[in-house]
């Protein structure tokens, strides 16, 4: 399958650059900046990428790229740091700016009469159909490149983030676009297929992006489609049957998207009879939790689900305790302590593995030094595990998600034929209701958080709501208030509502819901549980404020 590496230098859209290609069909790879490239990172590697970086090309920080790239014969794209890189590897200078360009900004760009002539036959004129508004996506991606026409001029609203710019070109580098501001925008290379630009095409904002992208992904690079999710079974597969072979496998699921999703691709690829599945009822988890985990499993076909009921053992580790990190640290000690006595009790044979959700995105550290972390795991539940130690040393790990991004785990989990309710479902934190619950968590508690979170939830789905909010839930709050019953004066919960918006959690916005809806889910869930006499909603955005509330 036809691949595009990506060189990471640490820029915050670094990602971006991945999940565009992916997006257009075409597998890609993100590695650290500066990576050794071996033959074994190029297999099928028919074009390199060069990232952002929030480092200047000249500071001790800023990572050099193995020099080898510039000999391979591969297609290069360099985007902002990263044709700076390219530029000063090639004898050229990078200078400070008075001040910083940052946000949109216009890039004017000429093809030259002779594309032809440049960077090694058709390249160039493929590349710049990329910044040809005439030119649609589709046609770029077609079987054979569309091409600019010699001489026309395009102008494009860019999105730019630098604080340094190119003052002499790299040997061999031409300028052919050039940013409101007069700075060189757009470069290629007279002799080989070497390309930059300055601004991020990466960034939705920027105008025309996801087409230039594919300009130099199918007409420079010519990469074929071949990345799809089913294509992404298929290989899993072959990989997983060739490493388990017919050593049973474990996974732990604690009913969010990800473990639920590596769970029915386990299911998919390998024998059911040799997948365990153990999902522990921790009495935190959210109404009817339990029971969906069980009919969405089973029927996906699981034949070993362990469903360990152990609410009491939690309720009664979380006994007496008020603070936030007691609360959190009991709750994960008791998790590993659960999770060691009842794999010991499975009995399973020492050759087993265990599975775990990692994602792409838990592999590579976000901000600087992305890939620097790799294969540093998710799980804050597992880490120090002594069980996941074990497996790891052992090297019976197996992380089937670990080359995908949420939104791919999320289209894998659909055609393997998880509810959609579970597919779409907002994240829940690992400690669950324990941390949703201000001061000390008893029973009586959690039933009335479950019963007041689930009525919100189920009005915001009702509502069309779900999908626009990144995260919403309920938090019980440790304050009684006065209200009337009847005649009757009655001390009875506050509830919080939170709704945020958010493209990854990092930061996030308050949902601005309507007072309608939020006077209505109010009045709801007050005459639904009477145990809650007054209902506010949230309306810090992070930061200051975190999402969850402990
Ligand atoms: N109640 C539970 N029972 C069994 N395993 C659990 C439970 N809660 C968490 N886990 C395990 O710990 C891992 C990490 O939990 P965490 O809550 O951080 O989930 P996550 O990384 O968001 O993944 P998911 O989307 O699967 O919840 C889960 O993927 C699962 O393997």
């Amino acid at each position: 399958m036809d691949k595009i590496l990506i060189l990471d230098f640490g820029s915050q859209t670094t990602q971006l650059i991945g999940r565009r290609i992916r997006e257009l069909g075409v597998y890609a790879e993100i590695i650290p900046g500066d990576a050794a490239v071996t033959d074994e990172t190029l297999a099928d590697v028919k074009g390199i990428i060069l990232s952002g970086s929030p480092e200047s090309v000249y500071s001790p920080d800023g990572e050099v790229p193995d020099q080898r790239i510039y000999s391979l014969g591969l297609p290069l794209l360099g985007i902002c740091y990263g044709i700076q890189r390219m530029t000063v590897d090639n004898g050229g200078t990078v200078e400070a700016l008075p001040e910083r360009e940052y946000g949109s900004l216009e890039v004017n760009l000429t093809v030259p009469d002779d594309p032809g002539k440049l960077a090694g036959g058709d390249a160039a004129a493929a590349f710049f159909s990329g910044f040809d508004g005439t030119v649609p996506l589709d046609a770029i991606r077609g079987s054979t490149a569309a091409k600019s026409k010699p001489g026309a001029s395009f102008s494009i609203n860019s999105w730019m983030s630098h604080g340094d710019t190119i003052t002499k070109l790299g040997r061999g580098f031409r300028q052919f676009g050039t940013s409101l501001h007069g700075a060189p925008a757009v470069l290629v290379h007279e002799e080989r297929p070497w390309f930059g630009v300055q601004f991020h095409p990466e960034v939705t904002h920027n105008e025309r992006g996801t087409e230039i992208i594919a300009g130099f992904v199918f007409g420079v690079c010519g990469c074929k489609p071949g990345w799809s999710m089913e294509q992404y079974i298929e290989e899993v597969r072959a990989s997983l049957g060739q490493r388990v072979g017919a050593n049973p496998v474990l996974l732990l699921i604690s009913g969010g998207v990800d473990s639920t999703v590596a769970g029915a691709l386990l299911l998919k690829t390998l024998n059911p009879d040799q997948v365990h599945l153990m999902y522990m009822d921790t009495g935190l988890m959210r109404k009817n939790e339990t029971e969906t985990v069980r009919v969405n499993l089973e029927r996906l076909g699981a034949k070993h689900l362990h469903i360990i009921h152990c609410e009491n053992e939690f309720l009664s580790a979380l006994k007496g305790l008020t603070d936030p990190e007691a609360k959190r640290k009991a709750i994960g000690d008791l998790f590993i302590t659960i999770q060691e006595r009842e794999v010991t009790r499975l009995g399973l044979p020492d050759s087993y593995f265990l599975a775990q959700g990692t994602l792409y995105t838990d592999l590579i550290e976000s901000g600087k030094g992305i890939g620097k972390k790799a294969h540093l795991i998710k799980s804050h539940h597992n880490v120090g595990s002594p069980l996941v130690d074990a497996k790891r040393k052992a090297g019976r790990i197996i992380e089937p998600l670990d080359r995908l991004y949420k939104d791919e785990v999320r289209s894998l989990g659909r055609i393997l034929g998880i509810d959609e309710d579970v597919v779409r479902r907002h994240p829940f934190p690992g400690p669950g209701l324990g941390v949703r619950i201000l001061g000390e968590v008893t029973k009586e508690k959690c039933d009335i958080l479950r019963d007041a979170d689930a009525i919100y939830i189920e009005e915001l789905k009702k509502r069309g709501l779900y999908d626009e909010i990144w995260q919403a839930f309920a938090v019980l709050l440790p304050i009684r208030s006065v209200g009337v019953a009847g005649d009757v004066r009655k001390y009875s919960w506050v509830l919080a509502l939170r709704a945020i918006t958010s493209d990854d959690g990092m930061t996030a916005d308050v949902y601005p819901f309507s007072m309608k809806d939020l006077l209505e889910i109010s009045t709801l869930i007050t005459n639904t549980v009477t145990d809650i006499g007054r209902v506010t909603y949230d309306i810090s955005s992070k930061p200051p404020a975190t999402i969850e509330w402990e």
